[in-house]
């Protein structure tokens, strides 16, 4: 059965999104409502993707029977509130990074979705590319021995991108793009926790962070850095470094290559079709049908589980 997405926000990556959604077998994802701040332009973009419900405020999408999962897709700020409205509502809600400006603020969103049973996920979406699938497997392997030491770095000049140095939308390049280094190494140690975390950086002129590198000791004598910047162009490649070899991700946020001890593989992205605002944006899809993956295991499992009740019942009350 399709999984029926509202959208919150119709702006740039709630386009590509909603161009992905809309490209898929529509008996798998269905958009069937999106809200904006403004309603002529939610209207707009209902009308764009053929969206059956246009609103003019997020709570009335929240409210909306027909809406499974919203994908929140404001800026930072907005996150939180949007998210907790959703949730609020009994919705599952994928919503972009950086879910909060702030570990307190994730913390409060986890706590609800917990309190409410309901699905919560930040879009993380580069862990589900096929690169960085392969890279798992990769390290599962041993291919390049007993891990060393993993860096990434992530650094655009996003001075064209006005929320990046705007300190009241949570601007800056740790919330923007160093979290996609953060994912990686945390992908990368797993249940490892750092024992040590050093840092140094330089303040935009804004007030917001410009460009952070960061240490971190692992246990065992591992470490892992990472450099993020919204000033400097960065090779915006991350390295694991094991005692048999060395794997390279390329484009660490959105990888469609993986390089294993010199040897090269392509994962060239889906063909859609369509224009994107941002690189490699078919490959949202990876993480739209991991959504619905959850979803429907999750509901698969309650049935499954309902049914093993009932059957306990069923069978206690027989003679
Ligand atoms: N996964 C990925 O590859 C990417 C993720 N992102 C993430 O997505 C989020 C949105 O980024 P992006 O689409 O570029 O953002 P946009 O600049 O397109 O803004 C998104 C929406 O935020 C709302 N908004 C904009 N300005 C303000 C404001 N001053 N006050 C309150 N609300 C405002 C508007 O919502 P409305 O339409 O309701 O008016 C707007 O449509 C960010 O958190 C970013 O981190 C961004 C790019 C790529
Ligand atoms: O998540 C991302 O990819 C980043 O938000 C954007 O790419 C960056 O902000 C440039 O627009």
């Amino acid at each position: 059965m399709a999984l029926r997405w509202g959208v919150v926000s119709a702006g740039l990556i709630a386009s590509d999104f909603t161009t992905v959604l809309s490209s898929l077998p529509p008996s798998e994802h269905q958009v069937v409502a999106v809200a904006a701040r403004d309603l002529n332009r939610a209207e707009e973009f209902a009308q764009k993707f053929n969206i059956p419900k246009a609103y003019g405020s997020y709570e009335e999408l929240a409210k909306d029977p027909n809406v499974e999962v919203a994908y929140i897709a404001t800026q930072h700020p907005q996150h939180k509130p949007a998210v907790l409205l959703c949730l609020a509502a009994g919705k599952a809600v994928l919503c972009e990074k950086p879910m909060g400006v702030n570990a307190a603020e994730v913390r409060e969103m986890v706590a609800k979705a917990r309190s409410q049973g309901v699905f919560l996920m930040e879009a993380i979406w580069s862990r589900f590319f096929p690169a960085m699938e392969a890279l798992r497997k990769v390290l599962v392997q041993g291919t390049i021995g007993d891990l060393r030491v993993a860096r990434a770095e992530f650094g655009f000049d996003l001075s064209p991108v006005p929320r990046a140095t705007d300190w009241n939308q949570a601007g800056g390049g740790l919330l923007d793009l160093g979290i996609y280094c953060v994912q990686f190494l945390s992908m990368i140690f797993g249940a490892q926790k750092p024992e040590k975390i050093s840092a140094v950086g330089r303040i935009h002129e804004t007030g917001v962070d410009d460009t952070v590198s960061v240490l971190l000791q692992y246990p065992g004598g591992v470490h892992g850095s990472f450099t993020c910047s919204i000033s400097s162009n960065l090779p915006n490649t991350a390295y694991v470094n094991g005692t048999k070899g060395m794997a390279q991700i390329q484009k660490l946020w959105a990888p469609t290559e993986l390089v294993v001890n010199g040897e090269r593989k392509e994962f060239p992205p889906p063909v859609l079709g369509k224009e994107y605002n941002f690189v490699n944006g078919s490959c949202m899809l990876y993480e739209a049908n991991h959504v619905r993956e959850c979803l429907r295991k999750g509901e698969e499992g309650q049935r499954a589980t309902l049914g093993l009740h009932l059957r306990g019942l069923l069978c206690s009350s027989l003679p």
